[in-house]
């Protein structure tokens, strides 16, 4: 282990889900944390913390429905990947899920600003720090979950 993660490992683990939402024309939706928050003004993929005694996906549910106002069933979100990052006063361990059906419309529901954008154009809107690897790796993996890939 490096110094780094030792240093690290005394920060408190905060466990947040995430989704990538993709639209059948191949965009994915994003949303623009409000003002007033840690990290504000930066684009993020729809989710949240998951509570104590709750699951991560009852917990990704949860938030679409609140932020979005869509309804997803658990039988249509699967595992993409996930991110480990050291904020400076946390650790964070985010699941990143694919969906790719839902019920009803995604709205701003908490006045956040809403896009949907194509993977590829990722790196053109500010995200937190932990989304950086997503910008370059969420092609190939929508790719290969989507049974494109080589
Ligand atoms: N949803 C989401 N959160 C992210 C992403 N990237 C990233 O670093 N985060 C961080 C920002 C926050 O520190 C944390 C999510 O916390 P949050 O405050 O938005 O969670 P929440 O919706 O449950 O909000 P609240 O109940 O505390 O108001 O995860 C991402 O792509 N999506």
């Amino acid at each position: 282990m490096n110094k780094d993660l030792k240093e690290d490992s005394s920060h408190q683990i905060l466990l947040v889900t995430a989704c990538v939402l993709l639209k059948r024309d191949g965009t994915v939706l994003i949303a623009k944390r409000p003002e007033g928050r840690p990290l504000a003004g930066l684009w993020e993929f729809p989710g949240g913390k998951v509570d104590a005694g709750e699951v991560p996906e009852a917990a990704l549910l949860r938030e679409l429905e609140e932020e979005l106002g869509i309804r997803v069933a658990e039988q249509d979100i699967e595992p993409l990947t996930f991110v480990s990052h050291a904020y400076e006063t946390f650790h964070l361990l985010m699941p990143v899920y694919l969906c790719r059906r839902w019920e009803g419309e995604a709205q701003a529901l908490e006045g956040q600003d809403l896009a949907w954008v194509w993977p590829e154009t990722l790196s053109d809107y500010a995200m937190p720090p932990a989304d950086e690897p997503l910008k370059t790796r969420l092609r190939g993996l929508l790719d290969r979950s989507l049974g494109q890939g080589t």
